[in-house]
C-alpha cells in the first residue's frame, strides 16, 4: 500500500522550517507527502507564563488530537516542548540527529554582566539558572515564539534574552549580538527533533523510523527519563543534557529551586549499552539528595 502521508505541523516559522525538513527527508526517500498546518493553543495564548496555564504539553496537545481524529498521519515536535508520557495511540516514531543543545544570550552589550541587569526569558529553568549565576539581577517573563521574543527583545529595555542557539540557527535568525551560555543545562532533548506517528499506521511507521538518529534517540530518552522521574507532572527548573563520547555517554542533570538560590546536580559517565534505566537512576540519586523536598516546595508554589 502507498499513500500520501499528511505532516502535521505548528505553524510558526521555526515548526514549519522542522515540518519542511521531515518532509524533504521523506521525500528524499520515495515517499508522498503533504504539510498540514494548525495553530496551537501555545501559540494563541501570549498574555501568561507558561507554567501558568497549567496545561502540559500545551504546543502539541492540538497536533494529537489531530493525529487522534485521523486528520493527520505523522507530527513533528521541538522534542523538548513534547510531554514525557505520549497520548495513547501515539508513538515515538523517530528522533533527528541533534543540531547545537546550548542555550545563548542575545544581547545589547556585555556590560551589565558585572553590575545590574535586567533579562527577559519565560521559561524558569534558565530563569533559575540565571539568578544562581546572577542573583542580583531581573529577570522578566517572556512568551511567544523566537521571531515574537526577538521582537519583544528589540522593543524592550532588556539587556538580553535567552533563547535556544538551535531555534534560532535553524530559520536564520541568529544575530551577531550573542554569547553562548555553556554553563547552563539546557532543557531535556533541547536541540533535537521528534516525529509522532499514529500508533496504528504501519505504513508511516516504517517510513519515519527511517529517519531516527540512534545516538541522539538514547540521549534524549535518558535526558527525558530524569525529567520524568523528577517532575512527576509539574514544570520544574530542571536540565539534563546526554553526549555520546565513543564508547561513553556524559550525563548532566540538574534541579533548581525557582529563585535560583537551591541547587541539586548530578554529573556521570557510564558505557554506552547500559543506557537503560540510567536517566532514572540519575534523577532518584537527585531526589536523596535534597532533590525531594525542592519538589515539594516547587509544586506548592506553581499551584499556588
Ligand atoms: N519552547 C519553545 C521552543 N521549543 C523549541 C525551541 C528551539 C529548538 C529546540 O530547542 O529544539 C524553542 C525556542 C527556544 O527555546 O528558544
Amino acid at each position: 500500500m502507498s499513500k500520501t502521508i499528511r505532516i502535521g505541523t505548528r505553524d510558526s516559522e521555526l515548526a514549519l522550517w522542522q515540518a519542511h525538513t521531515v518532509q524533504g527527508r521523506l521525500q528524499a526517500l520515495g515517499y508522498a507527502t503533504e504539510l498540514m498546518p494548525v495553530k496551537s493553543q501555545g501559540d494563541i495564548i501570549l498574555d501568561k507564563p507558561l507554567y501558568e496555564l497549567g496545561i502540559t504539553g500545551i504546543f502539541t496537545k492540538t497536533l494529537d488530537i489531530a493525529m487522534i481524529q485521523g486528520q493527520i498521519d505523522i507530527a513533528v515536535h521541538s522534542m523538548k516542548d513534547v510531554p514525557t508520557a505520549l497520548p495513547k495511540g501515539i508513538i515515538q516514531g523517530a528522533v533527528l540527529e541533534r543540531a547545537r543543545t546550548a542555550d545563548i544570550l542575545v544581547h545589547k552589550g556585555l556590560g551589565f554582566l558585572n553590575g545590574d541587569g535586567t533579562i527577559a526569558t519565560g521559561s524558569l529553568r534558565r530563569k533559575a539558572q540565571w539568578l544562581h549565576r546572577y542573583p542580583g539581577h531581573k529577570v522578566e517573563d517572556l512568551r511567544g515564539n523566537v521571531n515574537t521574543r526577538m521582537r519583544k527583545l528589540e522593543e524592550n529595555d532588556w539587556n538580553g534574552a535567552i533563547f535556544a542557539a538551535a531555534g534560532l540557527e535553524r530559520i536564520d535568525l541568529l544575530p551577531e549580538n550573542y554569547e553562548t551560555l555553556d554553563w547552563m543545562v539546557p532543557a531535556p532533548a533541547q536541540g533535537a527533533m521528534v516525529v509522532a506517528v499514529n500508533e496504528a499506521d504501519g505504513y508511516a511507521r516504517k517510513a519515519v523510523a527511517q529517519l531516527n538518529h540512534s545516538d541522539t534517540e538514547i540521549c534524549t530518552q535518558i535526558e527525558r527519563e530524569f525529567l520524568r522521574e523528577l517532575e512527576g507532572g509539574c514544570t520544574a527548573p530542571i536540565g539534563a543534557l546526554a553526549t555520546v563520547n565513543g564508547d561513553q555517554i556524559h550525563f548532566t542533570g540538574v534541579l533548581f529551586s525557582l529563585d535560583g538560590t537551591q541547587k541539586v546536580g548530578i554529573e556521570k559517565q557510564i558505557k554506552h549499552h547500559e543506557a537503560t534505566g540510567f536517566g532514572k537512576a540519575c534523577a532518584q540519586e537527585v531526589l536523596t539528595q535534597g532533590g525531594k523536598a525542592l519538589m515539594t516546595e516547587i509544586k506548592k508554589t506553581l499551584n499556588t
